[in-house]
């Protein structure tokens, strides 16, 4: 089975208007509400390539009842841990140009926590668990850690989407798959990237350290895939941008679902280039028609 964990969901709260103009009154064109939080993401990816999975993460208050039922109404699988707080609400204004601002979240006590830990003793070797978006606000990075330590001991696979010292830290427990953007990977390493073969130089270090597979995705300039002996570029499908919130959790989900059914990294790659353009040109996350309209404008070469 594919768990995600969002351990800080969102309502993502959609704001459209022409114009923002700070210090005024402002009239919005358009709004709505959608579940949020970068694991749900990448569960409703998986549930549109047809891939059973079950999201997991703290759900709390009227946010969290949102939430927990529009995922619901799609039929996505779910086992929260209920929390006292609320759920937070991320702002999402589309305007001049896209501005986000993400709430803090709940607090979680120790009594939440310890009722989520006790969902991973039964993981198995079959199990991948993909850990994604930001903690709560009184929980640090060993939060993930000590999970991932249990995981691996259990045999089963994780993925976690993270950035920064965080991520090299995890690194050596051999995550299934990491994917930084180009601009994060740069800050990984302090370094500016001068062309393809730096990022490709830095992207190969994730390798070596520990990763099983690398991605590098580039937005509108589309991915690279990594490997021991080949590395793979993919120039993004043309498109309109509607949407880039979530474009990487998209990528995320069309990776490891394919891979977990084929464990065939070339067609994983293939897949989440496909659901991160298509949710780049949809209004929401990518639906599966979407996806298979892009799909066979996925080109991949040697780079
Ligand atoms: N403007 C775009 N046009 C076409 N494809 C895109 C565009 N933006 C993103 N994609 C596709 O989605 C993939 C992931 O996007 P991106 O590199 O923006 O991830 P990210 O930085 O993790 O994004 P986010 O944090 O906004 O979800 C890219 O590698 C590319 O294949
Ligand atoms: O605050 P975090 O957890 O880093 O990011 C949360 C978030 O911005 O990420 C998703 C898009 O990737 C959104 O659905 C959500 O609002």
């Amino acid at each position: 089975m594919i768990y995600t964990v969002t351990v800080n969901p969102s309502i993502d709260y959609i704001v459209q208007l022409k114009e923002l103009t700070l210090g005024e009154v402002n009239r919005m064109d358009y709004d709505n509400k959608l579940p949020g939080g970068k694991g749900i993401n990448v569960s409703r990816i998986l549930k549109e390539l047809g891939l059973d999975n079950v999201a997991l993460g703290f759900l709390g208050g009227f946010t969290g009842q949102f939430v927990k039922e529009e995922l619901e109404k799609v039929g996505l699988k779910t086992n929260f841990t209920p929390v006292a707080e609320d759920t937070r609400i991320n702002v999402k204004i589309k305007a001049q140009s896209e501005t986000e601002i993400n709430g803090r979240g709940p607090k979680i006590s120790e009594a939440e926590v310890a009722a989520f830990k006790a969902q991973f003793d039964k993981l198995t070797a079959d199990d991948v668990v993909i850990f994604a978006g930001s903690l709560a606000p009184n929980l640090d990075d060993n939060f993930y850690f000590d999970l991932i330590e249990l995981i691996r001991s259990k045999g089963a696979q994780f993925v976690i989407d993270t950035t920064g010292e965080s991520l090299l830290k995890t690194l050596a427990q051999k995550p299934l798959v990491v994917k930084p953007n180009n601009h994060e990977l740069a800050d990984l390493f302090d370094v500016e990237f001068t062309g393809m073969d730096d990022i490709v130089k830095y992207g190969r270090k994730l390798l070596d350290l520990g990763a099983q597979h690398v991605l590098i995705s580039m937005a509108g300039d589309g991915g690279l895939m990594i490997t021991k002996d080949k590395v793979y570029r993919s120039y993004a499908p043309k498109g309109t941008v509607i949407n880039s919130v979530g474009a990487g959790d998209s990528m995320i989900g069309g990776f490891v679902g394919t891979y977990a059914k084929t464990k065939d990294p070339l067609e994983a790659f293939r897949y989440g280039l496909a659901c991160g353009s298509a949710t780049a040109f949809s209004e929401d996350l990518a639906d599966k028609a979407k996806i298979d309209e892009i799909l066979p404008l996925i080109k991949i070469e040697e780079y």
